[in-house]
């Protein structure tokens, strides 16, 4: 077997995926000697990426079948792999004591079977562990076992011998492949749990690295969720395409480094998407085409070049949600960025005490302007409503009345605006019908003008009259829903951010690859309301805006290069001068 190579012409093949209709074949499936010896594995994050529902990737399959036999598949799959894990081996700081290699009922268990013996065949001490549960297995599975012949191989039985893992041990996951979807069972769950507890044992020092073959076993590869037990990987080898559950929810936490081999199927998936027949397909953008994306700034422009935004919402005790929207708007570069209050409004008459500064004044940010509502509307471009808002009486005025000014000022009128919705204008929106017949008269009205909602799942259960768990559940499809029904881009935040348009036919729908948990802090989603309205008013769509906002957002809290961790904690402040430093530094890196 040939140690990993590094990129060659196959990977140059595995084409980024923004221009489907230039990734056409170069070669044919029918190339086997090309698909068993050199492999073309690519790091997720680096270039675009298209992602699959299992649904799709069966589909993909199945074709491919219809090319080359699903024996020589499950050989390119496994030699492939085999490659890469010596490739890790060879770059470990410690002679590798123990590979372990599990192999489970399905198809799965027939790529681990193919690792095995090849790793073997590498002169690597290799023990093969067996999860049929009685069955045979397929026609694949069974030859891929029958070739498990190597004197290094050792074979072991659960239940019949002790699986004891040395540290610094390897183990080849080939438990379950993207047909595990429920919790795992039987003896599949015991000997997660206990190569689970085992490593908790070992430690740091002893650490033990497990490598995914396809997805991690345990983890549901479109929704992302694990029921149950999970078997943790610091790599992921996944093969044909990537799948949606791998970039989000406890998918984020369980495939360690993500990096995909096509195995040729590029072609076909590039030829179902042109045709029409795989439906919408998910991207994860790279960083090279996230900066593409980004604005240029020319010397010529000025302050009412680069968008005026007005932030509205801050009702008593809220307003610094309305204060981090305007502030992150004001560093990612709008041109001038006001605020309207609710905490002042029918505040106005002299005889009413307003508390501390009035009107109110950001002392740190003594740039950001303050304007009652009406003037306010004149004088943005771009209006972020929401953030503090609150969903009183008084709130759903506002709004009505915010609705009602920019209904007034329609086609014949002066001004339109672009909108970012957030928080409880949400909030009302899902609660008041009359609210979301004006929102759709407005998109109606003015569908040049470009609209983001930004609802995290809770809100955007309440605006899909439905649950957080029916949303997590599908995450691709409740931000098309959302898109759809709101006639806007719907950015679906968490784990995996989702963003989606509304164009028919076909849906454009991204996964966000950055972020983590330290984005989980009070006021992180307003930062990242201000952000997408900034670049907004900086010329960018409404789906770009959207989805470069969710990216730099993410970025703030990932490690900067030379930095080895990323952030595990942090607070909405901090996140929003972290973005803005990355966006400077991205804008100065496209400009040289
Ligand atoms: N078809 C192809 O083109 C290729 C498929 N490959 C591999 O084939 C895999 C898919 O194979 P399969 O369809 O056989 O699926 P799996 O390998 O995921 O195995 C499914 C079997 O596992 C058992 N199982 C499912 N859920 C379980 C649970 N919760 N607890 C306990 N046991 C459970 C059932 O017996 C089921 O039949 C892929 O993930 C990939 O690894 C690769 O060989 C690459 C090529
Ligand atoms: N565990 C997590 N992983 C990735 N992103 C997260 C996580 N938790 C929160 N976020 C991000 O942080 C932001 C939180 O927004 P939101 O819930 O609206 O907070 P707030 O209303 O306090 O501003 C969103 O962009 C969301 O995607
Ligand atoms: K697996």
């Amino acid at each position: 077997m040939h140690p990993a190579k590094p990129a060659d012409s196959l990977q140059q093949q595995a084409s980024p995926v923004t221009n489907p209709s230039q990734a056409l074949p170069q070669r044919n499936l029918n190339t086997l000697p090309s698909l068993l010896e050199a492999a073309a594995w690519q790091p997720a994050h680096q270039q675009d990426w298209l992602v699959l529902s299992v649904e799709q990737v069966r589909q993909v399959e199945h074709a491919a079948f219809r090319e080359v036999a699903s024996y020589i598949l499950m050989q390119a799959a496994g030699q492939r792999s085999a490659q890469k894990i010596m490739d890790l081996v060879q770059h470990l700081d410690h002679r590798c004591p123990q590979v372990v290699v599990l192999a489970g009922p399905g198809n799965n268990g027939g790529d681990a079977c193919v690792v095995a013996n090849a790793l073997a065949e590498q002169g690597l001490p290799v023990e093969l562990w067996q999860f049929k549960g009685g069955r045979e297995g397929s026609a694949d599975r069974q030859k891929a076992e029958a070739g498990c012949k190597h004197p290094n191989l050792r074979h072991s039985q659960w239940g019949k011998t002790t699986l004891q893992l040395k540290p610094g041990a390897l183990v080849v996951d080939g438990l379950l492949g993207i047909a595990g979807r429920d919790r795992p069972k039987g003896p599949i769950a015991e000997v997660i749990a206990a190569i689970n507890a085992q490593r908790e044992g070992l430690g740091r020092t002893g650490h033990v690295h497990v490598v995914a073959l396809d997805c991690p076993s345990g983890l549901d590869c479109d929704t992302g969720l694990a029921p149950g037990e999970v078997l943790a990987a610091d790599l992921t080898l996944t093969y044909i395409a990537a799948k949606t559950g791998l970039f989000m929810s406890d998918g984020k936490d369980v495939c360690g480094e993500i990096w995909l081999d096509t195995l040729h199927c590029d072609a076909l998936i590039h030829q179902r998407i042109a045709q029409g027949t795989l439906g919408a397909v998910v991207r994860v953008r790279g960083r090279l085409s996230q900066m593409q994306r980004l604005p240029r700034r020319q010397h010529a422009q000025h302050k009412g070049s680069f968008g005026s935004v007005a932030v509205l919402g801050g009702q008593h005790g809220m307003v610094g949600a309305a204060v981090l929207t305007a502030r992150s708007a004001l560093l990612m570069g709008a041109g001038r960025v006001a605020l309207s209050l609710l905490a002042e409004h029918g505040h106005s008459s002299p005889d009413v005490q307003w508390p501390g500064t009035r009107p109110f004044l950001d002392l740190n940010f003594p740039e950001i302007m303050n304007k009652p509502l009406q003037d306010n509307c004149n004088f943005a471009e771009i209006l972020a409503v929401g953030p503090g808002l609150g969903t009183s009486p008084e709130a759903q005025d506002w709004l009505d009345a915010l609705f009602d000014e920019a209904l007034e000022h329609g086609p014949l009128g002066v001004k339109k605006h672009h909108w970012v919705l957030d928080a409880d204008a949400l909030n009302l929106l899902a609660e008041h019908n009359r609210l979301k017949t004006k929102w759709l008269k407005l998109r109606k009205q003015s569908p040049e003008c470009h609209a983001v909602i930004t609802p995290h799942p809770l809100e955007a259960a309440r605006l899909l009259n439905s649950t957080v768990d029916a949303i997590q559940r599908n995450r691709p499809d409740a931000a098309r829903e959302l898109a759809r029904q709101f006639d806007c881009v719907a950015v679906l935040k968490g784990a995996g951010t989702v963003i989606a348009a509304n164009h028919s036919p076909a849906t454009r729908i991204e996964i966000n690859g950055t972020g983590g948990p330290a984005l989980g802090t009070a006021g992180s989603g307003d930062v990242l309301t201000g952000a997408v309205a900034a670049l907004l008013g900086q010329g960018l769509t409404s789906f770009d805006a959207a989805a470069c906002a969710v990216w730099l957002h993410g970025l703030s809290v990932n490690a900067l290069p030379g930095e080895n961790q990323a952030h595990r904690v942090s607070h909405a402040s901090a996140i929003a001068q972290r973005m803005a430093q990355h966006y400077n530094q991205l804008l100065q890196q496209g400009t040289r």
